[in-house]
């Protein structure tokens, strides 16, 4: 479904912050990319997402090539939840952040509002619908920034680091909400636990390159390999060991 061979990225004169010789995502997978600061991951996001230009290689998406001109096909394709959802959220109300994507596709009002509703009740936050979006807590947030992009119904969702400052219940729900989506799903975060409970495929992504794949419960449990790439196994694994 989505290919990556030769890629080879660098931010001006630095060394090269992605070098990845080959990549293969099959449909229907859940990958967790991993690393320590500075491995690449977010760099590898913004590539697939054609935010960042100038790299060497291909990407390709259900056999399209990303290049200019097919980079709204990689964007209408791919859905990605924002670290931060600050950074997603800017209508008055969640109703018209969830709603916004669709208007812009000129999807007719009624649909749009079926398919607001209907989101919005899956991720529990149906009552948030006329609240001020940067008004909620990070939490909801985070759900109304998921609520956004799964509107749209993208066959690849790209999460960077879902987890990220959340309690532990809404941690728990956020990760009930990747589990029960039946999506190709792209995950980078530093919540070891969270990955191992959410892919099916772990990519360990060191100074910019892939140098380990494979089974969450091999990787993450593998302590030398773990002690290589600056990360510790995660809790779950550690207290089994
Ligand atoms: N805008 C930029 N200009 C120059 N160098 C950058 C820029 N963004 C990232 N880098 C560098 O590229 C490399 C990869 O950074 P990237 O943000 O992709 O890592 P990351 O794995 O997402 O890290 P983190 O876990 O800290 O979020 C790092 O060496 C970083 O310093």
């Amino acid at each position: 479904m989505l290919k990556i061979d030769n890629l080879r990225f660098r931010y001006e004169q630095r060394p090269l912050a992605i070098d990845i010789d080959e990549l293969l995502i099959e449909k229907g997978e859940s990958i967790g990319i991993i690393g320590p600061n500075g491995a690449g991951k977010s760099t590898l996001l913004q590539l697939l997402l054609g935010i960042q230009k100038d790299y060497v290689g291909t990407i390709t998406l259900n056999d399209i090539r990303l290049d200019k001109k097919t980079k709204k096909y990689f964007r209408d394709h791919i859905g990605l939840v924002f670290q931060n959802p600050d950074e997603q959220l800017f209508m008055p109300t969640v109703y018209d952040d969830v709603a916004f994507g669709l208007k812009m596709k000129g999807i007719d009002q009624n649909v749009i509002d079926v398919a607001v509703e209907a989101v919005l009740a899956s991720l529990g936050i149906k009552e948030l619908k006329d609240r001020a979006s940067l008004k909620l807590s990070g939490g909801e947030k985070k759900r109304v920034a998921m609520a956004s992009i799964f509107v749209m119904d993208p066959d690849i969702m790209v999460f960077d680091e879902p987890t990220l400052a959340l309690d532990p219940k809404s941690r728990r729900r956020v990760i009930n909400i990747i589990n029960s989506l039946e999506k190709t799903k792209l995950i980078t975060s530093h919540d070891l636990d969270m990955i191992y409970e959410t892919c099916s495929r772990v990519i360990i992504l060191y100074e910019g390159k892939i140098v380990a794949q494979g089974k969450p419960h091999t990787l993450l449990s593998d302590v030398e390999l773990m002690d290589k790439v600056e990360l510790e196994c995660p809790l779950i694994l550690k207290n089994l060991l």
